[in-house]
């Protein structure tokens, strides 16, 4: 990091979870940080104007048109910690104004994918870079220092398990939005913690590290880890596994994309190690949650089936919480959708206009098809 002066900073989606704790982050290391450029939805309009007279950016603005102008401006880098697929084009709008972007909104890079990698910098192209912001794909490029990229064999996604972990299908279609709600470790915004619960969070992240590693999906595994202290890991070629842990929480991954390649001192408390604890590993269970096998299938199709499945979730998720399907119908209605797809196919050929199409058929459908299960 350039020592002689602050980085400066566009934060999008600056009311919620990522984004404020990106702010604490900026208080904490004004030395480090400044902010230049600040977005958000405007549910939280009070909050947003209190964190524009405090930390009075060049840019602010709420709404989508907004983030795609504050994300195009020229800066050192852009944080998107907007929620869902609105964030793709303030993505796109970054990575071609060259910024470095610390992505936490994985979701425009999932639907995106061959787009949002069409304007990343190759070092012969021109470009910005991405900085992965997701605690795991952060572990994943924290470990990924400790060997070369043809030394890698497989990478290892750890997975809290959710709220409802051991609990079978049928006990799954009892459950309640409030109990959806409360993940065992994390404090998130609602739709990533609804997808923690049904593990379309963990089928999502499959295919962002597929999209940011470049690793074939037969080689990205999943295992639960209820406790979340290591964040992830890379199996390299000689059968050393490299983790990397920490307390469960978003301070170091996002302070690392603020700061790549330099981490940030005292960003988060480290494990104690004197103190006893038990760490536990189990397998997934396919048949009670079943979205991380779709996301498999979305992801090896490819085109515009990641955008497919993404968009039937984000309407599943509301659903869900107007109370209008059980849980199990999330994913039941996810499969339904991305059965009825048959979408663009070519990677090399994928426009904006392709995905966002795909992104409001899937939208329509899963409507559609929640109009026969109310
Ligand atoms: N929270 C976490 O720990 C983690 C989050 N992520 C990812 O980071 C992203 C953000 O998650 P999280 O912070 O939890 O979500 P939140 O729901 O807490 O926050 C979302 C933010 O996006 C803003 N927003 C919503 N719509 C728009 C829009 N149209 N234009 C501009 N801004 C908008 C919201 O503004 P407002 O509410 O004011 O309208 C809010 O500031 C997601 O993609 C998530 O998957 C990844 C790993 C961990
Ligand atoms: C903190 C973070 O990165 C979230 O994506 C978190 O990992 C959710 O955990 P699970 O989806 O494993 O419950
Ligand atoms: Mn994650």
């Amino acid at each position: 990091m350039n020592e002689q002066r602050p980085r400066d900073v566009v934060i999008l989606g600056s009311t919620g979870s990522i984004g404020t704790q990106a702010l604490d982050l900026v208080r904490a290391n004004p030395d480090k940080f400044r902010v230049v450029g600040l977005t958000a939805g405007g549910a939280n309009r009070e909050l947003f104007e209190a964190q524009v007279a405090e930390f009075a950016p060049k840019f602010s603005g709420l709404g989508e048109e907004a983030s795609v102008d504050a994300a195009a401006q020229t800066t050192d880098v852009v944080l998107n910690g907007i929620t869902g697929a609105v964030g793709l084009r303030p993505t796109l709008a970054a990575l071609e104004a060259g910024n470095t972007l610390a992505l936490a909104n994985k979701e425009s890079l999932i639907i995106g994918g061959p787009l949002v990698k069409r304007v990343v910098s190759t070092g012969s192209t021109s470009g910005g870079t991405i900085v992965p912001v997701d605690s795991e794909h952060s572990a994943i490029a924290q470990s990924l220092r400790a060997g070369r990229a043809d030394e890698v064999r497989k990478l290892v996604l750890t997975a809290s398990g959710g709220p409802f972990r051991g609990r079978s299908r049928d006990e799954l279609a009892q459950v309640t939005p409030a109990q959806a709600l409360k993940h065992p470790n994390f404090a998130m915004g609602r739709v990533i913690t609804t997808n923690s619960a049904t593990l379309v969070n963990k089928g999502l992240e499959v295919i962002e590290a597929h999209l940011l590693f470049d690793v074939p999906f037969d080689r990205i595994e999943v295992v639960v880890h209820p406790q979340q202290y290591i964040h992830s890991m890379v199996e390299f070629t000689d059968g050393a596994v490299v983790a990397q842990l920490g307390l469960p929480t978003m301070l170091v991954p996002i302070s690392m994309g603020m700061a790549w390649p330099d981490r940030v001192p005292d960003a988060e408390t480290p494990i104690d190690w004197t103190k006893a604890a038990d760490w536990r590993f189990e397998p997934l269970d396919d048949s009670a949650f079943p979205a991380i096998r779709l996301a498999r299938e979305a992801g090896t199709r490819g085109g515009t089936h990641p955008a497919v499945y993404n968009a039937a979730n984000e309407v599943c998720v509301d659903a869900f919480h107007e109370g209008l399907i059980p849980f199990p119908g999330i994913v039941d209605t996810i499969a339904e959708v991305m059965a009825a797809h048959h979408g663009v196919r070519s990677e090399s050929t994928l426009s904006i206009e392709d995905v966002l199409a795909a992104d409001a058929w899937a939208r329509e459908a899963a409507t559609r098809i929640l109009e026969t299960i109310k």
